[in-house]
């Protein structure tokens, strides 16, 4: 087994899936369980980053709230920092802000002001991609101050709901896929 199939037999391994929630009919892939085991976060981290060679990327953009504890990992692997994009009313200052539908509801994104400037290239992170949405309105919101969305990482891909169409030729890494 070559050391990628490894970390992804480690990812694998350590999953869960959690029937009706967080409604009926919904099956919620949880990695809580993959980020509270060290092997399972450092395989998580190295893999996430290896869709980032150094000297393409300039920042990662965490998104809320999980990408959060996978974005600071992979930042801190390539040696960047972390910008969160943040759900609505949690940022004191908000440079925009994009509202979108998701699998179980709808939601608001925000970037900070001051934080991504013309021409920066940025990887995002998400544990999961679902329809899209979320991933969608996040790199709208990078490409509305000029940034380059250089490519999204994300650990898990459900391609039933087609959220890599939603992404049009923006780079996806998907780990994994259910
Ligand atoms: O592709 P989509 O259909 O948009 O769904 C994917 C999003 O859903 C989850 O976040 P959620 O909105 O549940 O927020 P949380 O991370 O704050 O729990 C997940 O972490 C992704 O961000
Ligand atoms: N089925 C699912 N499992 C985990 N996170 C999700 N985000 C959207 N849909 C999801």
């Amino acid at each position: 087994m070559t050391a990628s199939g490894a970390d992804l037999a480690v990812i694998e391994g350590l999953m869960r899936a959690v029937e009706d929630f967080p409604k009926p009919g919904i099956r919620f892939w949880d990695l809580t369980t993959v980020l509270a085991d060290a092997e399972g976060l450092a395989a998580t981290t190295r893999l996430l980053s290896a869709a980032a060679p150094r000297a393409e990327v300039d920042v990662v953009v965490g998104i809320e709230a999980r990408g959060f504890l996978l974005g600071a990992a992979v930042a801190q692997a390539l040696g960047l920092g972390i910008v969160p994009v943040r759900k609505e009313g949690k940022l004191p200052a908000v440079a925009a802000s994009r509202s979108y539908d998701l699998e179980y509801g709808s939601a608001t994104l925000e970037l900070p002001t001051g934080v991504l400037t013309p021409g920066t290239r940025a990887l995002l992170v998400d544990d999961v991609l679902a329809t899209g949405g979320t991933a969608a309105a996040a790199c709208e919101l990078v490409e509305g101050c000029g940034a380059h969305v250089a490519a999204l990482a994300v650990v898990l891909e459900l391609p039933a709901l087609a959220g890599r169409e939603r992404l049009g030729r923006r780079p996806l890494h998907a780990l994994l896929a259910r």
